[in-house]
This record gives C-alpha cells, sequence and structure tokens, in this order.
C-alpha cells in the first residue's frame, strides 16, 4: 500500500455527491494529444473522421468546455511552455496544480540551492579523482529536460570542483523541430570549449537519438536501454567518431535519418579509444527532470541485481538524477531537486473510500493512466480494489505504419471491464492522436485519430449499457496541429517551399465535458472550471 497517514485535519473520507447515486460507474477517458484548433489542413483530428466525438458535441454544445492544458495552467514555468503528458496526467490523477519538475530545476538552480542538496554533495566526492557524467535529451522542448539548465548545470558543477566532464547527449526532433539536433550540439560544444578555457577536461563522449537509444519508457523495449547503456558506459557503438557536431552532421546525411531515431555513437580519440566511457568512482547525473523516461536508465544505473540486459560492466558509481523519478521505489535514491510531492490523488481517495478502479491504456502510455496519475508512483494502492492492465504495444514498428495502435484492444478491455460491473471507475488513455502526432505523418495521424474514435464509441456505449457516466478529455495538444507556424499562425515552409512539419505537443486548450452524462439527465459537474479540478469531481461522484 501506498498510502500515507492522513493530513491532519484532512480526512479521506469523500462526501457523497449531491445528486449522483453511489455506484454510478464512472468512465474516464484521456485522448493523448488531443488539443482544440481551428479547421485547417494541419489539423488531423478535423481532417478525420470522428463520428462519435462530432456527435457528441453537436447534440450538446454547451456541455462541452474548452480547458487550458499547458503552460502555468498545469505548473508549468511560463505560458510558452506547451502540455505533455506528465503534467496533464499529474494533474487529472492529483486534482491539483503543483510546480512541476522543470520549475523546481529551474528555482534550485537560480538560488544556487541545487549545489548545497544532498545530491550534489553525493556526487561532488568524484569530483577529485573521477569524472563527472551527465546524460539527458539535448533540446530546450521543456517536456524532459532543457538546455539551459544544462548549460547552468555545466557551469555550476565545474565552479563547484568537476574537473572532468563528460556529456552523453540524446538528440531529440520529437519535442523541437527534425534537424535541430546540429544547432544543440553546435551551442554544446561552444560551452564546452569556454569550459576547456578555463581548465576543465569538458567533451561530449556518447549520443544517439532519444527513441532508439536511452529513452524508452514503461519498459516496451529494454534494447533501447540496452544500446546506450553500451554507447554511454562501455563506450560501444557502431558508429564513432572524433566529435559530436561531425556524429550528428554525418549521420544526419542518411535521407532517413530522423533526429528521434539517431543511432548510437561514441566519441573517440586519435588512437580510437573512447574518450568518456563511465568508470568506477565516476559521478553520474540524469539530468532530465521528467521521470517516464529516465526510470529504466536509472534501474539499470543504481540496481546490483538487475537482469533486463547483460550490462557486462556495472561501474560503482556515485549516481544522482536531477530529480528522483519514482517516489514508491524513491528510484534514483540521491537527486539533485526534490520533485513535486504530489500527494491526495484520486487514486488515492478511491482506494481509501472502498472504490473500485480499472486503469487501461497500451504499453507506450500505460504508466500515463497508473504512475502519472497516482502522482509518479509505481504500483497499487489496493491491489484488492485496484486493476491495472497493459496492452503490449508494436515494438521495433513507427507508429506511422501502424497508426491504429492498440486503440480498439484498449476499448474491448474496457468495455469488459465496464460491463463486468466489477469496477466502479474505468479508466483509460487512447494513444494516436500524440503518438502518431509526434511521427509527423499527417496521411498516419488521420488513420490514427479515426481509430480513437471508434475506440471512444466502444467505451462509451458499455457505459451506456450499465448507465454510467463518463469524463472525456485530453492530457495536451498535438494532431490538432502538424505545422510549425509563424506569429500570425500561418505555416512556416523550409527553402523548398515546404511547411515545416510539427512533431511536438502545441499550446492549444483541451475539451472537457461540462456535464458528462450522454443520456441521464445532466449532471453538472461541480467545479470542473479547470484541468485540475476534473479528477476532483471524479472523486466525488465516487464518495460512498
Ligand atoms: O513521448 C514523449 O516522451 C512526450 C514527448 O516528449 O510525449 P508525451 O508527453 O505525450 O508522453
Ligand atoms: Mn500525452
Ligand atoms: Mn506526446
Amino acid at each position: 500500500m501506498a498510502t500515507r497517514p492522513p493530513a491532519e485535519g484532512k480526512p479521506w473520507e469523500l462526501a457523497a455527491h449531491p445528486r449522483l447515486a453511489k455506484g454510478t460507474l464512472v468512465g474516464v477517458v484521456v485522448l493523448d494529444g488531443w488539443g482544440e484548433a481551428p479547421p485547417d489542413p494541419f489539423n488531423c483530428i478535423h481532417a478525420a473522421d470522428t463520428p462519435t466525438l462530432d456527435a457528441l458535441k453537436k447534440a450538446a454544445p454547451a456541455r462541452w468546455r474548452l480547458i487550458k492544458a499547458h503552460g502555468t495552467a498545469v505548473g508549468l514555468p511560463t505560458d510558452d511552455d506547451m502540455g505533455n503528458s506528465e503534467v496533464g496526467h499529474n494533474a487529472l490523477g492529483a486534482g491539483q496544480i503543483y510546480a512541476q519538475g522543470a520549475k523546481l530545476v529551474d528555482l534550485a538552480l537560480a538560488s544556487g540551492k541545487i549545489y548545497e542538496g544532498e545530491g550534489f554533495k553525493y556526487i561532488r566526492q568524484s569530483f577529485d579523482d573521477g569524472t563527472l557524467h551527465l546524460i539527458g535529451l539535448l533540446s530546450d522542448g521543456g517536456v524532459h529536460s532543457r538546455f539551459d539548465q544544462l548549460q547552468l548545470l555545466l557551469k555550476g558543477a565545474s565552479e563547484h570542483g568537476a574537473k572532468r566532464i563528460r556529456v552523453h547527449v540524446l538528440t531529440d526532433g520529437r519535442d523541437v523541430l527534425d534537424g535541430s539536433s546540429v544547432r544543440f550540439v553546435e551551442m554544446l560544444e561552444e560551452d564546452l570549449a569556454r569550459l576547456r578555457e578555463k581548465g576543465v577536461d569538458a567533451r561530449v563522449a556518447s549520443g544517439g537519438g532519444r527513441m532508439y537509444v536511452t529513452m524508452d519508457r514503461y519498459e516496451n523495449d529494454w534494447q533501447v536501454v540496452k544500446r546506450g547503456w553500451d554507447a554511454h558506459v562501455l563506450g560501444e557503438a557502431p558508429h564513432k567518431f572524433k566529435n559530436a557536431l561531425e556524429a550528428v552532421k554525418k549521420l544526419r546525411e542518411d535521407p532517413k535519418a530522423n533526429d528521434q531515431y539517431l543511432p548510437p555513437f561514441v566519441i573517440v580519440d586519435e588512437s580510437g579509444k573512447p574518450v568518456g566511457p563511465i568508470q568506477d568512482g565516476d559521478a553520474v547525473v540524469t539530468f532530465n527532470f521528467r521521470a517516464d523516461r529516465m526510470v529504466m536508465l536509472a534501474k539499470a544505473l543504481e540496481y546490483e541485481n538487475f537482469d533486463k540486459f547483460d550490462r557486462i560492466r556495472f561501474p560503482k558509481i556515485r549516481y544522482a538524477g536531477m530529480l528522483q523519478y519514482d517516489g514508491e521505489l524513491k528510484l534514483p535514491s540521491h537527486y539533485l531537486v526534490a520533485p513535486p510531492e504530489i500527494e491526495r490523488t484520486s487514486g488515492e481517495y478511491l482506494a481509501r473510500n472502498g472504490v473500485r478502479t480499472y486503469a487501461c491504456s497500451e504499453t507506450v502510455k500505460f504508466g500515463h493512466v497508473t504512475f502519472f496519475w497516482n502522482g509518479n508512483r509505481s504500483g497499487y494502492f489496493n491491489p484488492s480494489l485496484e486493476k491495472y492492465e497493459e496492452i503490449p504495444s508494436d515494438i521495433g514498428i513507427p507508429f506511422n505504419v501502424q497508426p491504429k495502435m492498440k486503440a480498439l484492444e484498449i476499448a474491448q478491455k474496457a468495455r469488459d471491464a465496464i460491463l463486468s460491473r466489477k469496477f466502479d471507475q474505468v479508466r483509460v488513455n487512447i494513444a494516436n492522436g500524440d503518438m502518431v502526432g509526434h511521427t509527423g505523418d499527417i496521411e498516419a495521424t488521420i488513420v490514427g485519430c479515426k481509430a480513437a474514435d471508434e475506440a471512444v464509441k466502444i467505451i462509451l456505449d458499455a457505459i451506456e449499457q450499465v448507465g454510467g457516466i463518463f469524463v472525456l478529455t485530453a492530457d495536451h495538444g498535438n494532431a490538432e496541429d502538424m505545422a510549425k507556424r509563424d506569429k500570425s499562425g500561418k505555416p512556416l515552409r523550409d527553402k523548398d517551399g515546404k511547411v515545416q512539419t510539427l512533431t511536438s505537443h502545441t499550446l492549444n486548450p483541451v475539451s472537457a465535458p461540462h456535464e458528462v452524462s450522454r443520456h441521464v439527465d445532466p449532471y453538472v459537474l461541480a467545479c470542473q472550471c479547470a484541468l485540475n479540478r476534473v479528477s476532483e469531481t471524479v472523486c466525488r461522484f465516487q464518495s460512498p
């Protein structure tokens, strides 16, 4: 049980809902990456055939409202920050807004407190005799990491005694434009050159594309992490270069190259020796603040007993995460910045009130409706009341090739869970808008959105059969805008006149229902005026 004693004066018991009978099933459907934007050829949701959602909105337009899912509304540093799954599902699951990792790291860096914390003191013990390795996403996307934070950390670590630094870079192309890896590596190399002028031996040591190297999540494919381990830790990769700029430029010469999927590479010296494998006595920091895509690497770096792949060598290092990524596993045990303490989540309320819940998605989004939903805690609150079901995602096939993903399978599982009447809350994440949207393939994203709509129909039909209610919403935008735009909203074109593809999330709002029933007379959600209120309402609907 991940439950804690009640905070002083705050009982866990939920008050009865004024109108909704106890035992009414509540379906919660999160359409991942499904924002609201005007009709436009680059709005895949609009272009797709989505009769279920169209009918819902057309039948009762007043029941729908737009809610913000980006920026400060979900705890991000500024309103220029696009939404993402972690902050979206944290907000939905917790029913409250917390200053998120990005913001907490900003504050710790600005105040210098990051260098006074336990985590930094711990890794600093390696600075005299060992190397400091920084591993993370090289990007200013602000979803998993930020380039300016890496810059500050490099500067601060060297000022606090790091004499030898190796950076292991994961190229992005998902939260930022494809091809921008070259510019980020150039900027990083300039910073490292400045550090070298000051006598710090600082270099890039290895790298690869985030989706192919290191940053897998929810144990979808350990081979991704193994490729990263081999390059970062062992100094072994199929591609070897003299410096990182040459690496990304050369690897991008392949006409099919894509920053998200660059192969692993290591940087070698004149004699062909890797410049920065991780050795006994070194310090390692994973500088992403976001949890999901760092947990697997953190396990490989921290766990003595580990059988997911053959590590070949398990160096004795001092390892710290930028944040602690998993509050239940306390992983990693050392971290530079304390994560948001997401307390009293709806999942915990439901468990403490005897409400039975079922959560389901496919692997690539499974932790969104479990781990993120529960405030970045793995595991159940009360296994006798909860069932979490994972549909294995396709491995090794890009999602634009299989854009329907597992939408149908998720819907069928949810339908069975609803009709079984064994659960009071059934929540799912349907991944297509987001995962196919990230590929930048417009045709495929349109197919994916249609599949998501079909899945919604199956789930809502089942809810209707048992007389339940539903909350249908999204965590942030993605598929509704696939074009990079100028300030006036006009699509930007590259030098060949082609519209620049937007693979990232957006700043667009998402829709959420005011009222949550297709058939029962309207139950106006008491306090659903912002994303952060949805889950609180879900709790209250289910109160005994
Ligand atoms: O794939 C991911 O890691 C992010 C984008 O970086 O997407 P989401 O927040 O939807 O999971
Ligand atoms: Mn998402
Ligand atoms: Mn996404």
